[in-house]
């Protein structure tokens, strides 16, 4: 594996600014970010903090208005295409078509990232068995479970094998055991490959039990970062205190997603 202090990502004062009808919009104010070869980065905060603005930048899809960054060796503003090769992303909602077939849309994946014919068809194999998709390539993209779709999602990420891997949400949606299994996964490929994952999450027993080190977000900058026990014992009190009360100590707010906000009834 990598030597420890091999940093992935570096980020320095990261800003992006969106113009709107109602004037700008400050997403992301100046984070400084680090991240080391094969950590498990989780990114967390409240609805709007500016965690999924964050991921795109550093995934090339969306331009910093300011600030710089290094991902897995390649500048962000100078080398897109080689953030690229060396990145994988899982976005909130991936874009696989419902009629295509999981292996078709596995080979396309492969396609697109230029694997010769038979590298694609090795690389399909072994991302099948890693990712238990076999029983389901033939099965149209449209027809798979929640837990069976984010698999999918993961595998085409994997295709190329990057060296980060980023992942908005990843089991938002999923029943406990498929999340524990997608837990299990991704610490697999941690293990074989030292791959870095940076992922976010408003699960944070999520965080807890996946996470090397959090870093906390809130209205576009970084408020707290640490362990998921340093951040505990600092901002609840104690390492065995639970991660949600270090979070509202840090943001005053909880965790929550919106979509599970409570409904009257
Ligand atoms: N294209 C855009 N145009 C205008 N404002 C935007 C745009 N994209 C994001 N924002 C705003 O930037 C802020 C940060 O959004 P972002 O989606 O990064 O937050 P988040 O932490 O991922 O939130 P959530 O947890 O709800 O997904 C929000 O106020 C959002 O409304």
């Amino acid at each position: 594996m990598d030597a420890p202090d091999r940093l992935s990502i570096s980020a320095t004062g990261l800003t992006r600014a969106f113009r709107t009808g109602r004037g700008p919009v400050e997403a992301v104010r100046g984070i400084d970010l680090t991240v080391r070869a094969g950590e498990i980065l989780g990114l967390l905060g409240p609805n709007g903090a500016g965690k999924t603005t964050t991921l795109r930048m550093l995934t090339t899809l969306l331009s910093p208005t300011g600030g710089t960054a290094t991902v897995a060796g390649h500048d962000l503003a100078r080398d897109p295409a080689g953030v690229r090769r060396r990145t994988g992303y899982v976005a909130q909602s991936g874009g696989v078509d419902p009629t295509v077939s999981v292996r078709e849309e596995l080979l396309t994946q492969a396609r697109l990232y230029r694997l010769r014919k038979a590298e694609a068809a090795a690389r399909l194999e072994e991302l099948t068995l890693d990712l238990g998709l076999t029983g389901l390539l033939d099965r149209p993209c449209g027809a798979l479970s929640g837990g069976q779709r984010r698999r999918l999602d993961l595998a085409m990420a994997l295709t190329h094998r990057p060296e980060v891997l980023f992942l908005d949400e990843p089991t938002t949606g999923l029943d406990p055991g498929s999340r524990a299994d997608l837990w299990d996964l991704l610490r697999r490929v941690r293990a074989e490959w030292g791959t870095t994952v940076v992922l976010t999450t408003h699960y944070l027993d999520e965080a807890d039990a996946l996470a090397d080190r959090l870093v906390v977000v809130d209205r576009g900058a970084v408020v707290a970062e640490g362990t998921p026990a340093a951040l505990k014992a600092r901002h609840a009190g104690s390492p065995d205190a639970s991660l949600q009360d270090a979070f509202l100590a840090i943001t005053g707010r909880t965790a929550a997603p919106r979509e599970s906000a409570p409904v009257a009834v």
